[in-house]
């Protein structure tokens, strides 16, 4: 007598099996495509001969797979929901504890930043946003968080920079290894650095004023405006290539005549998606047109590296002459490394910078009594026949510097903040009565500690610049309310060892570029500019995109 194995007993070996895999998984977090194929594919295949002696072939294999599947995926729902699970006790939609795909897909539309924004508003300070991931909104974790003895950098890098062979600065998370990595970048803009880099950024900025003075039909529309956020990218990017690369970029002149804007464009909104899934990391590596975008993007900025190192040791002391280690000071770093930083420059250089001009032309033309009072001051510290490009007032000027911070608290251009991770092995993290366990991804969201009544008030949405001028005067009361302004909590460059390596060049052209403006020309908002639309299509894809901004700009008489 043949024995037939009940259909009961090889469903409960398939599902047995199930929990194995989701234990496996939870346990080592496998990440290769490999074991992803035979833990997922290939265990359930290979369990269908169970159901042979009760179902035909055709059927006995999609029985089991099905099974399995459904057992995993119950599995890991039930675990991430139920109170066992170390981040229970953080609230937030069950969405996002489910599953990392709603952010990825909420991120896809550019608005992560105000979505994140209103679940603090509605879920408290610490929010779950993810299976193993929560976002904090106390301005008190910035510096536990990412100080000197805070975290590593988060996963979020991983798939982003997967095509890469060496990880750029921004994404390496051994602590030891990132203060290796930034060495030459310290030396090439410390404050000795940035005087040489002076003259690069005052030609720049000189170029682009003249332009902007000129009435350039190309350029105008038929309303006599022109979309002053455009030449902001050429700019920026013109001047990075001057840093990064030794030259070879003349946007101001000649317009993205490769469309190398929107490649940058298109290719971060991929990589901010895959910043929530680090595990597609080897799917992007193993398939070809898996992030193509991205791809092009990478292959386009490592071409203009590989060009700048074949120039060889050039007689301007540029910021790749210290990331090759043309100084001397360090032994010459590998090739890739030099390429992985050259390539992270054109980015966390130029985007970030023409954000911010952006918004800040924004603010002063939406607030017609700041850009009067900006203009006074520049006068007054660059009477005529002095050029508001050198740079001996620049920090010294209390309005042009509240400007500067009250537009980048609005619309800091990394609004969502850099991610960092509860190092494994550290035993986790305890933040006031919070315990962040081993491997919890944490943010410290720098969009809603930006604009929480808590820290800047009166009108947290609003741009008011004075708030900068009154605080620094300790004047708390005297407008008749309570002044509030919590400095710890702007952070626009963010914080610590890994906070923004540019921060002091990208302020120098900041302030440059502002003043030289403001000195020469008169802007006026192009006639029926939406000022609503215009924030309502401000996006977030790691970086904040610019919208058109048509400015009506005449040499100032
Ligand atoms: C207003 C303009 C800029 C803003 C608001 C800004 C902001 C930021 C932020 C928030 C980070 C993340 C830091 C972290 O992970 O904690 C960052 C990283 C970085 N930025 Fe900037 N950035 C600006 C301009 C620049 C410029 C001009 C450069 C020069 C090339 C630059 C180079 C870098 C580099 C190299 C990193 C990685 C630092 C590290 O991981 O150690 N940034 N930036």
């Amino acid at each position: 007598m043949t024995h037939h194995l009940p259909i009961q007993h090889a469903l409960l070996t398939v599902v047995g099996v199930a929990f194995i895999v989701h234990f496996v998984f939870k346990r080592y977090e496998p990440q290769r495509v490999a074991t992803h194929t035979l833990l997922l594919v290939a265990v359930p295949s290979f369990l269908s001969p169970l159901f042979l002696d009760r179902l035909p072939a055709i059927k006995a294999l999609p029985v089991s797979v099905l099974t399995f599947w459904l057992t995993l995926l119950c599995s890991i729902a039930f675990y991430r929901l139920s109170p066992w699970h170390p981040l229970a006790r953080y609230p937030g939609p069950l969405v996002l504890k489910l599953s990392k795909l709603p952010m990825a897909w909420i991120s896809r539309g550019g608005r992560r930043h105000i979505y994140t924004q209103e679940l603090h508003r509605r879920y408290g300070d610490i929010v779950r946003v993810g299976p193993n991931e929560v976002s904090i909104s106390n301005p008190a974790a910035i510096h536990p968080f990412m100080g000197t003895s805070g975290l590593h950098k988060g996963p979020q890098w991983e798939a982003r920079t997967a095509t890469q062979t060496v990880h750029p600065l921004i994404a390496i998370n051994d602590p030891k290894e990132h203060l290796r990595r930034r060495k030459p970048w310290n030396r090439a803009l410390n404050v000795a650095s940035l005087k040489d880099l002076e003259p690069l950024v005052a030609n720049r900025a000189e170029q682009l004023v003249n332009l902007l003075a000129v009435s350039d039909s190309r350029r105008i529309g038929a309303d006599g405006a022109t979309n002053l956020g455009k030449w902001f990218s050429w700019f920026s990017y013109d001047l990075m290539s001057d840093m990064a690369f030794g030259g070879g970029s003349e946007m101001l002149i000649n317009g993205d005549e490769g469309s190398i804007w929107p490649l940058l464009e298109v290719g971060l909104v991929n990589s901010d998606t895959f910043g929530h899934l680090p595990w597609l990391a080897d799917y992007i590596r193993t398939f070809p047109t898996f992030g193509a975008k991205m791809k092009q993007m990478r292959s386009f900025c490592v071409q203009r590296a590989e060009e700048r190192v074949k120039l060889g040791n050039i007689s301007r002391k540029d910021l790749f002459y210290y990331l090759n280690n043309e100084d001397g000071a360090e032994p010459t770093p590998p090739l890739p490394e030099v390429i992985a930083d050259g390539t992270l420059a054109i980015i966390a250089g130029s985007d970030t910078t023409s954000s911010v001009l952006s918004s800040i032309f924004y603010c002063l033309l939406t607030h017609p009594e700041a850009y009067v009072r900006l203009r006074a001051e520049v006068d007054s510290y660059y009477p005529p026949g002095e050029t508001a490009l050198n740079t001996k007032h620049h920090a010294d000027m209390p309005y042009l510097n509240a400007v500067i911070n009250e537009a980048m608290r609005l619309f800091p251009p990394i609004s969502d903040g850099s991610q960092r991770v509860v190092p494994i092995g550290s035993g986790g993290k305890i933040f006031e009565d919070s315990y962040f366990p081993e491997g919890t991804i944490t943010t410290v969201h720098m969009y809603s500690i930006h604009r929480d009544s808590r820290n800047f008030s009166p009108l947290p949405d609003n741009f008011w610049p004075e708030r900068w001028i009154h605080a620094a005067a300790g004047d708390k009361n005297g407008l008749g309310m309570k002044l509030v302004l919590n400095t710890a909590a702007h952070f626009p460059f963010s914080f610590g060892p890994a906070n923004c390596a540019g921060k002091g060049l990208a302020m120098q052209e900041l302030r440059m570029v502002v003043s030289a403006m403001i000195q020469r020309l008169d802007m006026t908002l192009g006639e029926g500019f939406d000022a609503t639309a215009y924030e309502n299509d401000m996006s977030n894809y790691f970086i904040l995109t610019r919208p058109s901004l048509p400015v009506v700009v005449r040499k100032r008489k």
